[in-house]
């Protein structure tokens, strides 16, 4: 027998929000006992410059999660803590080790309550942090969205936030899609399966649009030296200060812990994508063919990835856990190699997934490889405008170093997730087609993808055409 199909719905996923949060998040915690908390969230960028906010979290009581009621209230709670402890940690002019319990008290209710991790998830800085501008009007739409919380106030760090609401919601309608795809290979449709990857190819190239949207309003200066530095987790931060991680004191049995940062690799939509296209990110590679670290401590892509769903809120966790056990998809199209308009389409639902992936990889190397360098120069050191604070992101002085906020080591990892998006079994059969112009006219209507003879990967997508360029932003001289 095989295991049903789940239902989205309950893992609170749902065709119009995918993952963000069904019900707009709440902007304030209803109950007064939590007045203080508010308090600090509220004037949390004053209480950073003027360095007076440890000595109010300091002061604050401990107060329990005893008053929080419903679901939408557990997630303002745990955004809430998650700020102030990131901006506890962070704020000053090099990092505070111990975390008192007037945030850990809470923070452990409210994280095993809702299955995270205690510190600044995914989840917590975009899923369950924005509101719409005019209620009126749809709040997916990126011009009308804006954060509830940031840590700097900053226009860039709304922004960076906000691609990534943007992109889950764009992304949300491909959730029952696929779900209908699965179904619909069970029962041999393969006319369905094909109009799915068809739809599903257009909506992954409409999310390589929002994320190529970051550059419009996010400055990498100020993302890299202002904003970056808050996201920190404290798992490998001894260069940063912090070579034990934090220490959670609870007031009875303080202890060390280390957690990665908040991630993008915990958006459980682009892991959704993964799953049920069957890309698999392979246990080999940079590991050693094993699931263990390398020499310096960083994972393997396959067990970075799991990892990072153990950031991701319970519910959504399980929900990928179910659609990894029903994917079909991957061998329904292998089994099906002679249908050209199928196979086309999920060829080109991996070659979208691959030039987001390539996009991201230029973003990453703008964002933090480029000003990375750049931190290193000695005018900018000795420029006093630049923050004294800026221990999470400063330089190392061994390249090979500089990781991202999860924790991986940035472009080899990212660049080994892009090549193993792009190679399926019937991708070098549909090149040739391709090449050979659409063979099927139900294809009309999809994308072309093609190596072009100078090595760009060119896809004429439905919004445009990209042009997956590998050495744009200096990426080769990495
Ligand atoms: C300035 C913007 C961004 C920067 C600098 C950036 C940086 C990074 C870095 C360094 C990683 C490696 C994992 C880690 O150690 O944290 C990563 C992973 C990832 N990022 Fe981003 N990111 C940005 C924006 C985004 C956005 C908007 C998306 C949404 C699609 C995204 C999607 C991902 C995904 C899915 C991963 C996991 C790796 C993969 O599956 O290919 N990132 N990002
Ligand atoms: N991994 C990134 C940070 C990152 O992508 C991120 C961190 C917290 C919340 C969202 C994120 N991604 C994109 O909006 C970095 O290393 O800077």
């Amino acid at each position: 027998m095989l295991p049903p199909v789940p239902n989205p719905a309950d893992f609170g996923v749902t065709s119009n929000y995918g993952f963000l949060s069904p019900a707009l998040p709440l902007e304030v915690l209803p109950d007064p006992y939590y007045a203080e908390w508010e308090m600090i969230i509220g004037n949390l960028q004053p209480l950073i410059l003027s360095k007076r906010l440890q000595s109010m979290v300091d002061h604050l009581p401990i107060l329990s999660a005893t008053h929080l009621q419903t679901e939408a209230e557990w997630r303002r709670a745990y955004v809430v803590l998650v700020f102030i402890l990131h901006g506890y940690v962070w704020g000053g002019e090099s990092p505070t080790e111990r975390i008192p319990p007037q945030l850990t008290v809470p923070l452990f209710e409210v994280c095993e309550r809702l299955e995270l991790p205690p510190v600044a998830t995914y989840a917590g800085v975009c899923l369950w942090n924005y509101k719409p501008i005019f209620s009126d009007e749809p709040a997916t739409n990126l011009d009308n969205l804006a954060c509830l919380q940031t840590f700097t106030g900053s226009l860039d760090e709304q922004w960076f936030y906000l691609v990534s609401v943007a992109i889950e919601a764009r992304g949300a309608p491909s959730i029952p899609l696929m779900i209908r795809a699965i179904t619909a290979a069970r029962t041999g449709n393969t006319h369905t399966v094909t109009e799915c990857l068809q739809r599903l190819a257009e909506i992954i190239d409409e999310t390589s649009t929002l994320l190529q949207r970051m550059y419009e309003n996010c400055d990498p200066y100020v993302f890299y030296n202002r904003i970056r530095p808050y996201l920190a987790g404290s798992k490998n931060m001894c260069d940063a200060g912090l070579p034990n991680g934090l220490l959670y004191d609870d007031g009875h049995n303080p202890e060390y812990r280390q957690y990665g940062g908040g991630s993008n690799a915990q958006s459980s939509l682009i892991q959704f994508f993964d799953i049920v296209l069957g890309v698999e990110h392979r246990p080999t590679g940079t590991s050693r063919g094993n699931e263990q670290n390398t020499e310096d401590g960083i994972k393997s892509r396959n067990s970075f990835i799991h990892e990072m769903r153990t950031y991701m809120p319970g519910p959504h966790r399980r929900f990928l856990e179910q659609i990894d056990s029903v994917a079909n998809i991957r061998p329904f199209v292998e089994a099906r190699r002679g249908n050209s308009a199928l196979c086309i389409a999920y060829d080109a639902c991996l070659a979208m997934l691959r030039v987001l992936r390539d996009k991201h990889i230029t973003m990453v190397s703008r964002y933090i490889i480029l000003q990375s360098r750049s931190a290193r120069q000695p005018s900018h050191s000795a420029n006093p405008s630049l923050p004294a604070r800026n221990l999470a992101t400063a330089a190392p002085t061994d390249k090979k170093k500089l990781r991202g906020t999860g924790g991986t080591a940035l472009i080899p990892f990212l660049k080994q997730a892009r090549d193993e998006t792009g190679e399926p079994a019937i991708d070098a059969w549909a090149r040739r087609l391709l090449s050979n112009g659409p063979a099927d006219k139900n294809f009309a209507s999809l994308s072309k993808v093609g190596e072009q003879p100078d090595g760009h990967l060119e896809v004429v997508g439905l919004c445009g055409t990209w042009t997956a360029d590998e050495n744009e932003g200096g990426i080769c001289h990495w």
